[in-house]
């Protein structure tokens, strides 16, 4: 968690009213001027710059129409947080800071870059202010944001914008290691930026975790977390949250589901759409284009496009991290003479943050998945590159909005295969419309790498493994999307794919058994069915792709009642691909049970849907609380048990095991002494060998001859033999 203190600016007494008066001046400005319900300010003609703002003769300034910050009823700490960066307003914050002021629920959808962050940031800190929110008062206001690199963003203008004022904030977010340091401070903040699984896991976890006095809650990306990714969690964070609140929703594609926003309990939204009436639904500055490139010249294409923008800052967007990985490895190994970067879900947190930091500083190739597509502001990126199809109209959106932003230029290019093509006649009807112009690719300027890239393989197997990685993830994702206009994998030409990334033999995708379609049986296949593995064959031959699933190289039928050709039954393959997305999606899972998180945050103990469930009206009974957490402790105590009669289990095995080693090794050792014994005797055999060999290293020459020989003959005369030698040495001497 990252926690900021924002600044007290110091007291200038002779130009600033005092806080209270201040409060209670912004207070009746609000209340007297407010705007009517439904209006939009943006209609009303603004004040000249110079009119004077606040207090007038006959009551107070209007603000609704206004064109400047330093017109608005906002306390002077934020003006001073706003200047100098920010003086004139963009038309999304126009239009909403005048309802959201005066406290109503915004709908806010507009183009990207436009400015919606402010939008939010500025009636966040207002209102906290003019409560006169302190740390004693908790936590005041939450934004959640759907990615973490996102919420990172925010909250560093949260940060830049209030620091004259005396509120704390938190960046909570998974994959942070300070968990615990997170909990012990989380209640003292007054405004928690934050991802849907963290916030959610502190509500489940952090003790005395409240948000009962929330204020204001903020969806950034609104239509992406309200969608059907984070429903389970946004469920539970909202039944924990009070009813009697402002709520503002912001993105530049605004979801206008009933369903949707009742989940959320607006009262009254102003609905805000500043580019309804616009000509586009993109950036007016982004210049557009489309490719129809065959899948196995992309990375051909892509490379050639690198080549010749090697002073751009470019973001390419890939569908999987499979894909990121394999593109950022393959071509930063062919060194295309710009600096490569990747960014993708599964990498570690710190690593994505520096990342997305470098990319803010430096020109540079960014390949990344869908996770930058949205909200983030990098600044002066000269080109979007689409290598991979967006799955739908608001995620091309996102994505090419990651250039010309606010007042800034930028291009986009978006590849799509001769079978995506109904994508770009869906772009060009949509309504407001997408400038996006159809181009031929300049293929004399093409520069082909698959070579390059199979002597990349051979030379480094992991990247061949890789490749086969990317080749499967690809046409799982192909397969998995929802638009089958668009995306057909049977469509896909499977071998020169497979060669266009290097691989030297296209990669066995088992398909598991054909799904039993009513459009598609015929006779032979339904004779054959029952005449085992030849029909198999035929049938996987016949298969129609577009009814499949995968797993992970496991092309699976939707439904299955097959034999495959490897005489799996589908129907256990089946279970467990269920099996699999049930752990994922155990939010039905039953109460009391252990809960566990991921890196992260994202498993969601369900305390809310206890409450859903037992009193229908969404609130927490005490009572119910109470009895879970008796129900938790006694599972604790069972487990416990459990755990001890399982270590003292494991204790005794060991103890048993070390016995029969030491009755192994004491055999062992018996049998070496034995063995040892007659090793020794062997040695005794021996010894006029060593001796020999221990004296021939030391004394070459005749020497050696006339010891061995007297070692020899030493021990092989006799008692009788050694005493006649002995006195006869003795008489000799005395003689
Ligand atoms: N009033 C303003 N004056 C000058 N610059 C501004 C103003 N408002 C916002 N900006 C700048 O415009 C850029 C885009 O703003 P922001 O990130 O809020 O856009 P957004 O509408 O949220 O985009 P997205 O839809 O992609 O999330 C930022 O760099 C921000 O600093």
């Amino acid at each position: 968690m990252q926690r900021s203190k924002f600044k007290k600016s110091l007291p200038r007494k002779q130009r600033r009213l005092s806080e209270a008066r201040e409060i209670e001046l912004l207070d009746s400005r609000i209340e007297a001027m407010k705007p009517d319900s439904g209006t939009n300010p943006l209609s009303i003609p603004p004040p000249p710059p110079t009119a004077p703002v606040g207090r007038i003769p006959g009551g107070f300034s209007p603000y609704a129409g206004c064109k400047l910050f330093r017109q608005l009823p906002i306390s002077q700490k934020t003006k001073d947080g706003l200047a100098p960066k920010y003086t004139e307003m963009s038309e999304i914050q126009r239009a909403s800071l005048p309802h959201s002021l005066c406290g109503r629920d915004i709908l806010g959808a507009a183009k990207t870059g436009s400015g919606k962050t402010l939008a939010f940031i500025i009636p966040i800190i207002e209102k906290l202010y003019r409560a006169r929110w302190g740390p004693e008062d908790g936590v005041g206001s939450i934004i959640i944001s759907p990615t973490k690199e996102l919420a990172g963003q925010l909250f560093e203008e949260l940060k830049t914008v209030g620091k004259h004022h005396g509120l704390s904030a938190g960046l909570l977010i998974g994959g942070r290691k300070d968990v615990d340091e997170e909990k012990q401070r989380v209640n003292s903040l007054n405004i928690l930026v934050c991802t849907p699984g963290r916030l959610l896991q502190h509500m489940d976890e952090t003790p005395n975790f409240e948000c009962s006095q929330l204020q204001v809650l903020v969806l950034d990306e609104a239509d992406r977390i309200l969608d059907a990714g984070f429903k389970k969690e946004l469920d539970a964070i909202i039944s924990q949250l009070p009813k009697q609140r402002q709520t503002l929703l912001f993105s530049a594609t605004q979801t206008k589901s009933v369903k949707d926003l009742a989940r959320l309990s607006l009262k009254d939204p102003e609905y805000i759409s500043v580019h309804a009436e616009s000509m586009t639904a993109t950036p007016e500055r982004l210049k557009q284009i489309a490719m129809i490139v065959p899948l196995d010249q992309k990375l051909n294409m892509l490379w050639s496009f690198i080549k010749a923008n090697v002073h751009s800052k470019i973001l390419v967007f890939l569908s999987s991290c499979k894909q990121v990985k394999f593109v950022y490895e393959a071509f930063k190994k062919l060194r295309p003479g710009i600096p490569l970067k990747c960014l993708h879900g599964r990498m570690k947190q710190n690593v994505r943050m520096a990342i997305y930091l470098e990319f803010c500083e430096k020109t540079s190739v960014l390949f990344s998945t869908d996770v930058a597509s949205r909200g983030l502001d990098f600044p002066a990126v000269n080109w979007v590159v689409q290598v991979d199809c967006p799955e739908d109209i608001p995620a091309y959106i996102h994505r090419v909005g990651r250039t010309a932003r606010f007042t800034s230029e930028g291009k986009s290019v978006l590849f799509l295969l001769p079978s995506e093509k109904e994508m770009f006649t869906k772009l060009q009807a949509v309504e407001p419309k997408i400038p996006i112009q159809l181009k031929k690719p300049k293929t004399e300027k093409l520069q082909s790498i698959s070579e390059l890239l199979s002597s990349l393989l051979v030379k480094y197997p992991d990247m061949q493994h890789l490749a086969k990685r990317t080749f499967i993830t690809y046409l799982k994702s192909i397969h998995l999307q929802r638009d089958k206009e668009v995306f057909d994998v049977s469509k896909l030409p499977i071998e020169e794919f497979a060669a266009s990334l290097g691989l030297p033999m296209t990669p066995k995708i088992r398909f598991i058994s054909q799904k039993q379609t009513k459009q598609k049986p015929s006779v032979e296949t339904i004779h054959e069915q029952e005449n085992g593995s030849k029909v198999v064959n035929r049938e996987m031959q016949s298969i129609d792709r577009s009814n499949m699933e995968i797993e992970d190289d496991v092309l699976l039928p939707k439904e299955t009642s097959l034999i495959d050709a490897e005489g799996n039954k589908p129907a256990d393959l089946a279970t467990r691909v269920l099996k699999k997305k049930k752990l994922k999606i155990n939010v039905h899972r039953p109460l009391g049970t252990r809960v566990k998180y991921d890196e992260e945050g994202n498993v969601i103990p369900p305390l809310a849907v206890l409450a859903d469930m037992d009193s229908g009206d969404g609130a927490l009974h005490p009572d119910k609380v109470k009895e879970r957490y008796a129900k938790l402790r006694e599972e604790m105590k069972v487990r416990d048990k459990e755990d001890k009669l399982l270590h003292q289990q494991r204790l005794r095995d060991r103890r048993t095991k070390e016995k029969i080693k030491l009755k192994r090794w004491r055999e062992g050792e018996e049998e070496d002494m034995e063995d040892g014994q007659s090793e020794s005797d062997d040695t005794e055999k021996r010894k006029p060998k060593r001796s020999k060999i221990y004296f021939d290293s030391d004394d070459d020459g005749g020497g050696k001859k006339g010891k061995e020989n007297v070692g020899v003959g030493a021990d092989s005369i006799s008692l009788a033999e050694q005493e006649a030698l002995a006195l006869k040495l003795l008489s000799s001497m005395h003689s």
